[in-house]
């Protein structure tokens, strides 16, 4: 199967400063990636050129049409209903319906039409998934979508992940700090270092899957390890 995602030597400097060193990657249609790396690898510059936030550079060989992304925070219009902010910019007749539907999905049918300030942290993101959603993409970007979350809302959030990906299966890219996180929805996590993916471990356990699985903790550590022993080298 072609990938939906394809980077053959993508490289990205700021000035003099190397952040992607013609680094591939490769993602098959369906596909749920994560990516970890230290703070100021690389990981949200990768997600911006991919989302075409940035200039989409010589190196990014495939790319779908159809993506969306959702960041840490839920970057919702204050002016705008919930289900406006979700139906914003689509070209359907039944933007509304599918914007309703979509929020839905997501356990906030109740909220659509609601002010965003009248929304919970977790509400927000739940709104900002079902706006990503609504688009019906080939490539769901994520960027610490759960980092601004307390824990319970977060664990929360990780099964309303798994469900939708399970139920819509776009391939995801997840950018994440949080190793349990990667392991427990990704089937493939990544390491980017140094601008380059220096690292793949895959993840067989079927889905879904439960928080305290011993085989991902397993996984975890062995990131976890993987992930200290670069940032020892590089501190
Ligand atoms: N627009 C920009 N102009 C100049 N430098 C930038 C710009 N965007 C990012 N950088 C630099 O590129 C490097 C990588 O930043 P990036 O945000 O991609 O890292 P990250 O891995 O997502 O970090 P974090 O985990 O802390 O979010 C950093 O050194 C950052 O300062």
């Amino acid at each position: 199967m072609k990938p939906v995602l394809e980077v053959q030597g993508l490289s990205r400097a700021f000035g003099h400063r190397v952040v992607l060193d013609r680094l591939e990657l490769s993602v098959a249609p369906g596909e749920f990636v994560a990516l970890l790396g230290r703070s100021g690898s690389g990981k949200s510059t990768l997600l911006r050129v991919l989302a075409g936030l940035d200039a989409v550079p010589p190196g990014v060989a495939r790319l779908p049409q159809r993506r969306a992304v959702v960041f840490q925070e839920p970057r919702l219009m204050p002016w705008k209903t919930v289900a406006q902010n979700v139906a914003l910019g689509l070209r359907r007749d039944d933007a509304e319906a599918a914007a309703r539907a979509a929020l839905a999905e997501v356990g906030l049918a109740a909220r659509a039409d609601a002010w965003p300030i009248t929304l919970s942290g977790g509400e927000a993101q739940r709104a900002a998934l079902a706006r990503a959603l609504v688009r019906q993409p080939d490539l769901l970007l994520l960027d610490e979508p759960f980092a601004a979350l307390d824990a319970l809302t977060r664990i929360r959030m990780h099964s309303l992940v798994g469900d939708l990906w399970r139920a819509h299966r776009p391939a995801i890219l997840l950018v994440t700090h949080d190793v349990r996180e990667a392991v427990l929805l990704a089937d493939r996590v990544l390491i980017l270092e140094g601008g380059q993916i220096t690292h793949q471990t895959e993840v067989s356990a079927a889905h879904p899957r439960r928080h305290g699985d011993p085989a991902l903790a397993a996984l975890e550590a062995g990131l976890l390890a993987r992930l200290g022993v670069e940032q020892a080298l590089t501190h």
